[in-house]
């Protein structure tokens, strides 16, 4: 049988990018996904808002659910502090073993722990398994419909605390408006949405940041 989608887009990297260069992962991807095949990562546009956020908050350990290829956790792994890490959770295992070899290229791999699973069946496992006490950051861009019963799970694990920011993908396109409705008319959340684009294209979508307030 043929190829993946996210298989061609690890032989683009390996192809364009340079061994241990982050930049130029995403910048292989981005080209690959804006030229020859779409694919659902976050993307440049939206991606320097991340970026901006995460320069903000400067994250000791960062939470990404949903790590398709990598293209978010490299994006992320590569702007944390020496002792800092990021878990990432992808629920299919196609998509979780292109991921290992794209952000293993970036040389990534000591600042990024990617779990295989559910994040409903893992987020309250991730005290024990990993020391976590809380996040700092959380990277929300998996099933859209988890978006609310997750944030919900990390609150009733401990695993939100003061100042920690949420920020979540695709909340227009396709649509997260249950977790607009949530984070949006709760005071224990301060949230702003950033304005972009589904990436790689001209069709609207954006970034919902939320701070946690207690
Ligand atoms: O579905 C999307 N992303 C989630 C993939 C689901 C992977 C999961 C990870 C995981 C981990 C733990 N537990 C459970 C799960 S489920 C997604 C879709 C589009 C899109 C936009 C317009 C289109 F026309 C077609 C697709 C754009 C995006 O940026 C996306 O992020
Ligand atoms: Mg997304």
């Amino acid at each position: 049988t043929g190829s993946s989608r996210p298989q061609r887009m690890l032989k683009a990297v390996q192809k364009n990018a340079t061994k241990g260069d982050p930049k130029s992962v995403i910048s292989a991807i981005d080209y690959y996904c804006r030229h020859k095949e779409w694919a659902m990562n976050v993307g440049d546009d939206k991606g320097l808002i991340l970026d901006s956020v995460l320069t903000e908050v400067n994250p000791s350990t960062a939470l990404e659910l949903g790590t398709y290829c990598g293209y978010s956790s490299v994006r992320i792994a590569r702007l944390l502090s020496p002792d800092s890490k990021l878990i990432t959770i992808e629920f299919n295992p196609a998509f979780a073993a292109i991921a290992r070899q794209i952000i293993a290229y970036a040389g990534l791999q000591d600042k990024v722990i990617l779990v295989e699973g559910a994040s409903g069946d893992l987020i309250p496992k991730m005290k024990e398994r990993f020391g976590i006490k809380s996040f700092d950051f959380v990277f929300l861009d998996h099933w859209k419909d988890r978006y609310v019963p997750d944030t919900k799970l990390l609150e009733d694990c401990g695993l939100l605390k003061k100042g920690t920011v949420l920020l979540a993908d695709n909340v227009i396109c396709p649509g997260a408006p249950e977790y607009l409705k949530y984070v949006r008319n709760n005071p224990r959340y301060e949230s702003r949405y950033y304005p972009s684009n589904l990436e790689y294209t001209k069709v609207e979508d954006g970034l919902e940041k939320s701070v946690f307030l207690e």
